[in-house]
């Protein structure tokens, strides 16, 4: 089950897992949001953590990135160079580097991961001067580029976001996440609060990228049809401890927890 299935190396991975979770909880007061979740996340690989509101996926998403510290457990990144990093137990300055450099983070609410007050360009541009990049021209085209990848007509480049449809916004904030090129990105209901064809055309979008970049990708979703069509394996959470773990088709065909069931067949009855 769980931890050994999330374990074991795809068929294929002549890799080390990118991200290594051992036993990770995080208490809010006496409420235990989630607990003793372990799983190894392996280069180019998508996995969903799925469950109902409430299961404690966000909370989760947020310690493995870095953004909450857990009550309990190590989250182990191995960088591109083969350097695991512990990274709750870094200096904040390294862990920084790492969300510029090697991870990505796109929030529900593209407000929370975009500047609002500045042009859509400068959105995605400021990601490389991050990095060090200092020509405009190149920045700009860069930007241009990606406006082009994630399907944001090039004339809108100086426009801000508030003036963004929710789609746009969030293709807008891929971008700003996919531009500097990590090897890493958690996504938290990327889908969550759009209309559904307009939610059909970024989960095309992303399933895309993804597979372009040979992203390694934490994804949380309350919809089993994202994890579906997203992702290769999938975690179900349910009161903040992990009930059900295998490859998505197995455990989404075939659930074997009767809490897994129960959300498999209320989808095939709505
Ligand atoms: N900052 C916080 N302070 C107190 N309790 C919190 C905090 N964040 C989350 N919780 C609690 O932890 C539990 C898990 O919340 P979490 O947001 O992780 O669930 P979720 O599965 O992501 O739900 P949703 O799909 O609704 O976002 C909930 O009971 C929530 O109320």
């Amino acid at each position: 089950m769980s931890a050994a299935t999330l374990s074991e190396a795809p068929a294929g991975a002549v890799d080390a897992p990118v991200l290594s979770v051992r036993g990770i909880g995080r208490s809010f007061g006496s409420h235990l949001a989630c607990a003793e979740i372990s799983f190894d996340l392996w280069p180019g690989e998508v996995l969903a953590i799925v469950g109902e509101s409430g299961s404690g996926k966000t909370t989760l998403l947020r310690c493995l990135s870095g953004l909450l510290t857990p009550s309990a457990g190590v989250v182990s990144y191995r960088t591109a160079t083969g350097r695991d990093v512990d990274i709750h137990a870094v200096a904040e300055a390294e862990r920084r580097r790492l969300a510029r450099t090697d991870w990505g983070f796109v929030h529900q609410d593209p407000r929370d991961g975009l500047r609002m007050g500045v042009s859509a360009g400068a959105n995605v541009g400021e990601r490389l001067m991050a990095l060090g990049a200092r020509h405009y021209g190149d920045i700009r085209g860069t930007a241009l580029d990606w406006l082009d990848r994630v399907e944001i007509p090039r004339e809108r480049v100086d426009d801000l976001p508030q003036t963004f449809s929710g789609g746009m916004r969030q293709r807008l904030q891929i971008a700003r996440n996919l531009v500097t090129g990590p090897r890493l990105v958690f996504m938290d209901e990327p889908t969550g609060g759009l209309d559904v064809s307009v939610q059909a055309r970024l989960l095309d979008l992303i399933r895309g990228l993804v597979a372009g970049m040979g992203l390694a990708v934490v994804i949380v979703t309350h919809d089993l049809a994202v994890a579906r069509l997203l992702s290769h394996r999938i975690l179900v959470m349910r009161r903040g401890r992990v009930v059900e773990a295998g490859l998505t088709d197995q455990v989404l065909d075939d659930p074997q927890h009767a809490y897994s069931q129960l959300l498999v067949a209320s989808i095939l009855q709505g």
